[in-house]
Formats: C-alpha cells, structure tokens, sequence
C-alpha cells in the first residue's frame, strides 16, 4: 500500500509517539534492514536527527514537535527546561524551515501542560499526512494537463518519499497518485551523492510500491534529459522563501538547470509548512555543512588519498525563475 510503512502486517508511520517516546524508523539501517528505534530523551532524538536516522523536511518538523512533547513530559512545570529543549531540537540541523516550525508549534501549548504539547504534536502528524497526499495530488494533475499524451517517465532526487514525511511524501506522492492512475511508465531516481538518499531510500520505496524503477548516478541526469529519457523532474523542499526560491538536496539546482536547458517542467512540491514567509528570498537560507567524511568516504570506506578533505553542502538554492511550479496543498506558490 503506497503511503505506509508495513512490516509483519503491521502499519508504520516514518516517526510517531510510542507510549512515552519518539519512535523512528531507522534510515541509516535502510535497505539493508528494516529497524525502528525508541529515542527516551531529547539527546538521543537529536542525535538521530544530525546523523540522518530521521531526516526530510517533513519528518523533521514532527521529529521536532513530538521531541518538544517528549520533553515537557520530562519536565512538567518547568518551561524553562523545555524551552532550552526545544532551542536544542531546532538548531539540530538549519537549513529544513519544518524542524524549527514543528518546534514552535508544539510550544504554543506548552502552558496547558504536556498532555496538551502532544496533542499539538499528533494534530501535526495527522495533518502531515493529509496535506501532502493534495499537494501532491495537484502536483500530478498539473504534470498529465502540460504532458497529457502518453504515461509518464519522471526524474526525482534525494529522498521526497513517506520516509522524508510522516507517511505520504512529496515528490514520490506524485508518483503513487500517478502509478494508481496508470498513468506512470518509470521513475529515474538519482542516486543522491554523498548519502545516497535515492539508491537506499528512493529505490527502497518504489521498491516496495512495485514502481518500475532504475537508478542514475547524478551525473548521468542531464545526459538522460538530452537523450529524450526523461518528461519532467519532480522534487521536494527543504525552505522556499517568499519568493519561490528554494533550498533542496544539494544537485537540485543543477537538475533544474538541465531541465531548463531541455524546456523540461521542473516541479517542486512541498507542504506550506516548509515556506519561510519571513525570508524574501533564498539568498538568507543557511545551507548545512556536513562532515568532508562524507565525501571522502564511500559506505565507511576511505577513498580519497590521506590528506584530502571535501566542500560537503547538505543543500543549495534553485532560483524561482527556473522552477515551472512549486506545489503546495494549496496550489502553485507564490499565488499568481
Ligand atoms: C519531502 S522531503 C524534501 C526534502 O527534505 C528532501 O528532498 C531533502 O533534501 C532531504 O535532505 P536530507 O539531508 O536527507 O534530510
């Protein structure tokens, strides 16, 4: 069943409240096997956070919520702890507006106890789910209307899928209204250097959705769009500013740069939560920098020569200009 996470008949969200803790799905233990953790305090919540065990903009906005309820629980009557708590969870990674937002939303019921901090916590996970499954609804009914003659063969990078949300995704959900539809022929999945988001996670997904699939290295994409392979891209979003800037998975900037070069619809779908109205544009957003490991490493091996280190951004920024639309529950933002 697209949309959900099942193992041993049992129903999964990607992270959801487990009777006194924050349960998650473990993405660093992905494809090879499927783990869930039970994180007890905020520490370990934001551990999981930085190493990427719980990671895309929409899941971290509830990993952010429900780590705020996890510690009003640990400290009731004392919002100050909480408060320093819920700076902690915010500042965990900078760049995905979620993290921050869930944070905040969360604390506007702070005062009337922890019962009620994780009743905000829930609403936000249910809503989650439900405003991703229209924006991206509208995202595919916009991409048949401009490619309306044949099943489609779309391009989408990192992971934008139900790991990345709490149990839809964004660009992937695209791809599950489509696959219902038949309306679907394949999806290349970038790979996503240096995580590999798109060969663990993306391929993982479709996987298990039965959507036909191939891998490509990032670097064969714009090559796939020259060679008439691909119809349109399909992304999600870590921070759109005011403007419909947006900040996404480092290489997001080039794929849209190719797809202009090849008059391909690049489309970006994401919930309104991960709009930033404060920030005019995208030149404000702070891109993480993860570790030159990363880079110089390939699955815990070394390959780089002693001595090499590695410019490692997590994101980059797409100009509104080259993006044919981004998608909201709402429909395309910015409103025309
Ligand atoms: C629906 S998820 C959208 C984005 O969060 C996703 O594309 C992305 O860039 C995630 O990066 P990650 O570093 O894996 O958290």
């Amino acid at each position: 069943m697209a949309g959900r996470h099942r193992r041993g008949g049992t129903v999964r969200r990607t992270i959801d409240w487990d009777g006194g803790a924050v349960m998650i799905i473990d993405q660093c233990a992905l494809p090879a096997s499927f783990e869930t953790l039970r994180l007890t305090t905020v520490d370990e919540l934001i551990g999981a956070i930085r190493r990427l065990a719980v990671r895309g903009a929409p899941a971290l906005g509830a990993a952010g919520a429900l780590g705020t309820a996890l510690s009003a629980f640990r400290h009731p009557g004392d919002a100050e702890a909480v408060r320093a708590d819920a700076r902690r969870l915010a500042d965990a990674r900078p760049t995905a507006v979620n993290l921050s937002w869930g944070v905040r939303r969360a604390l506007t019921r702070l005062a009337e106890g922890p019962e009620a901090v994780l009743a905000e916590a829930k609403a936000l996970m249910d809503e989650d789910e439900r405003v991703n499954r229209e924006a991206s609804r509208r995202a595919a009914e916009l991409l048949l209307d401009r490619c309306p003659s044949r099943p489609l063969r779309l391009l989408t990078h990192c992971n934008a899928g139900r790991l990345a949300t709490v149990g839809w995704g964004t660009a992937l959900g695209v791809v599950w209204h489509l696959h219902e539809a038949g309306r679907l022929e394949y999806v290349f999945a970038d790979e996503t250097r240096p995580l590999l988001q798109g060969a663990r996670l993306t391929a993982w997904e479709l996987a298990e959705a039965g959507v036909p699939y191939r891998l490509l290295p990032d670097s064969a994409a714009a090559s796939a769009m020259a060679r008439g392979l691909v119809d349109c891209v399909v992304v999600g979003a870590d921070r759109i500013a005011a403007n419909g800037d947006v900040a996404n998975k480092i290489g997001t900037y080039g794929l849209a740069l190719a797809a202009a070069r090849h008059g391909l619809p690049f489309v970006v779908v994401a919930p309104m939560s991960t709009v930033d109205k404060e920030l005019p544009d995208g030149g404000g957003i702070v891109i993480e920098e993860r570790d030159a490991g990363e880079v110089t490493c390939v699955a815990g091996q070394r390959v780089a020569p002693p001595g090499a280190t590695a410019y490692n951004p997590a994101f980059d920024v797409t100009p509104a200009e080259l993006i044919t639309a981004v998608v909201t529950e709402h429909g395309i933002f910015p409103p025309a």
